[in-house]
This record gives C-alpha cells, sequence and structure tokens, in this order.
C-alpha cells in the first residue's frame, strides 16, 4: 500500500490505479481506525475495484470548544490495518495541503444540515461538506463509501453530491457494532469503564423505542421512555428525533422508512447513534 502526502504524487497514484483498468473506490476518515472503519473498506474491495482511503483529521468541521486537539490519532496502527485490509493508497493530506493559505471556499447544503447534529454542531456539515468535495475531487473515485453510524452526514453527502452533479456513488453500510450493541467508534475511548458500561443504554433505548414506534406505538410515548433510560443511564441528551429516513424532515410518514436519531453525552464524551424504523404496513 503506498502513503501518500503530496497532491501532486497522489494524481499520479491514482492514474497508476486507473491505468491497470480499475474502478476507484474511496474511504474517507479520520483515522483512529476500528473494525467499522474496516466494514468500509471490505464493501468498498470490489473485483476489478482499487481501494483508495484517506485519513484527515478536518480541522473545519469541529466547533471551537470541539475535540479537536485530543481526537485520536493512531498513524502507524492505521496503516497497518489498512494495508493488511487490502487497501490500495492511503492518502493522508496535511492540513497545510488541504488548506493552503488564501483558501476561501465554503460549501454550505442547506435543509439536511439544519437540525439534529446540525443544530448541536453549528458549521460541522459545512465543514464536512466541503472537506469531503475536496476529497471526491482530490481522488476522483467512481463510487465513495460511507457508515449509517453517521446517517445525518450521509444524506448530506448524498445531497451535495447530486446537486453539484459529481457523478460519483455514493454508498452506506449498515452500522457496525459492539456485542453490547454499542456503535464502534472513535470516540468511545474516551469512555471510562463505568461510562463504557453504561453507553450500552443508547443503542438499548433506541432500538426498545424504534421496534414500539414500527408496530404502531406512540411515538411520543416511546419517546419519552427512552429519553427517561437515558437520563437514568447517566447520559445528557442533545436530541432524540425520528425522522424521515430520506429528508430528515422530523416525524415522516409512517407508511414510510423513517430514523431514529440520537446525540448524547456520557461525561465529557459525545455518542451518536441511529435505527430504522420499518413503515407501518397500512391496512
Ligand atoms: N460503527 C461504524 N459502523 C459503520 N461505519 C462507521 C462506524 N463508525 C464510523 N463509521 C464510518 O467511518 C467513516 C469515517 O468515520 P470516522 O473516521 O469519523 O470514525 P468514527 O468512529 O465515526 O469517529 P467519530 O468518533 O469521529 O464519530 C464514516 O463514513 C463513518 O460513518
Ligand atoms: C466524512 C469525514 C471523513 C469527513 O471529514 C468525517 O466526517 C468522518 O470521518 O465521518
Ligand atoms: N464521524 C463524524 C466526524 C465528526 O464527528 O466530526
Amino acid at each position: 500500500m503506498q502513503t501518500i502526502r503530496q497532491l501532486d504524487l497522489l494524481r499520479t497514484g491514482i492514474a497508476e490505479l486507473r491505468a491497470e483498468g480499475a474502478r476507484i473506490a474511496l474511504v474517507p476518515t479520520m483515522g483512529a481506525l476500528h473494525a467499522g472503519h474496516m466494514a468500509l473498506i471490505e464493501a468498498a474491495k470490489r473485483p476489478g475495484t482499487r481501494v483508495v482511503a484517506s485519513i484527515f483529521v478536518n480541522p473545519k468541521q469541529f466547533g471551537p470548544d470541539e475535540d479537536l486537539a485530543r481526537y485520536p490519532r493512531k498513524e502507524q496502527a492505521d496503516s497497518r490495518m489498512l494495508a493488511a485490509a487490502g487497501c490500495d493508497l492511503l492518502w493522508m493530506p496535511p492540513v497545510e495541503v488541504m488548506y493552503p493559505e488564501g483558501f476561501a471556499t465554503n460549501i454550505s447544503v442547506s435543509g439536511v444540515s439544519d437540525g439534529l447534529d446540525g443544530a448541536a454542531r453549528p458549521g460541522h456539515f459545512d465543514g464536512v461538506a466541503t472537506v469531503v468535495a475536496k476529497l471526491l475531487n482530490q481522488v476522483r473515485p467512481d463510487i465513495a463509501w460511507f457508515g449509517e453510524k453517521d446517517f445525518q452526514q450521509l444524506a448530506v453527502i448524498r445531497r451535495m453530491v447530486a446537486d453539484l452533479d459529481f457523478g460519483i456513488e455514493i454508498a452506506g453500510i449498515p452500522t457496525q457494532r459492539e456485542d453490547d450493541g454499542l456503535a464502534l467508534s472513535s470516540r468511545n475511548v474516551y469512555l471510562d469503564e463505568d461510562e463504557r458500561a453504561r453507553a450500552v443504554a443508547l443503542p438499548r433505548a433506541l432500538g426498545v423505542a424504534a421496534r414500539a414506534i414500527g408496530k404502531g406505538g406512540d411515538a411520543e410515548t416511546a419517546l419519552a421512555a427512552a429519553r427517561a433510560s437515558l437520563a437514568a443511564a447517566g447520559f445528557e441528551l442533545d436530541y432524540l428525533t425520528l425522522v424521515d429516513a430520506g429528508t430528515l424532515a422530523e416525524g415522516g410518514d409512517p407508511a414510510r422508512p423513517r430514523r431514529l436519531l440520537a446525540a448524547a453525552r456520557m461525561g465529557s464524551t459525545r455518542l451518536i447513534d441511529n435505527v430504522a424504523v420499518d413503515p407501518i404496513e397500512q391496512g
């Protein structure tokens, strides 16, 4: 696996992969890789496809009081994991390559970016959209892979790619979880042992509420019960919201796929998670 940090070398590296007639798949990440990221690499590895992963901790998507400085960085372990997983090229640009002096462009995707994490983390999805647009233009893949754990992010990227005619397929994979159900996340390392044990309340509360709502139960009652069990576990909730799975409009139509999304803080760690709510068959 080649590791590349300069744009001209990236162009050469990609051209070499393309010269073999390959399609290119891109897996963008912020590093501190775990089995969720490896599932993205596995999904991207198809016959005739070469896999490019990127690692870039994007300052533009962190708010001033967020965890940019302490975000885990594990370059060597990440690089070994990617090589072992069969990744062909690792794109790891320094900040000054991604945002040279004078950089002045901001991509803002309205609508899907506005609520949920967009409201809780002002500017976050502008930072994500801007860096993902750059990564797509730098690598020019045929397909790019993202996780459903960051469900709103996936919706924002799909909207941007459609609106700006990128002509790149955007693919998602289901959330990969620990045995007890906690979604894998680079930020899980912030949890101490006690917090980690209590964090399982998040996927459990979401699962119980989603099943109740999917069976036709009253949504407000199910959400209130979920909020109570999260509070009992020591979570401080940013939001717990039922939305249309496509538009992310709040509430959604019971006859169509919906999604239950949550963000909550356990101590100083902010976790997000989401689950599908089955459409209710209309009789
Ligand atoms: N548990 C998971 N299952 C599936 N995909 C995942 C999972 N965790 C992360 N991803 C995906 O991996 C890609 C890179 O994410 P990122 O590097 O931010 O990891 P992360 O674990 O989500 O970190 P963070 O703690 O910042 O949320 C994104 O597309 C993200 O949705
Ligand atoms: C998509 C992404 C790599 C953009 O920085 C990041 O938001 C992430 O890792 O989910
Ligand atoms: N996984 C999303 C990246 C972020 O939280 O900034």
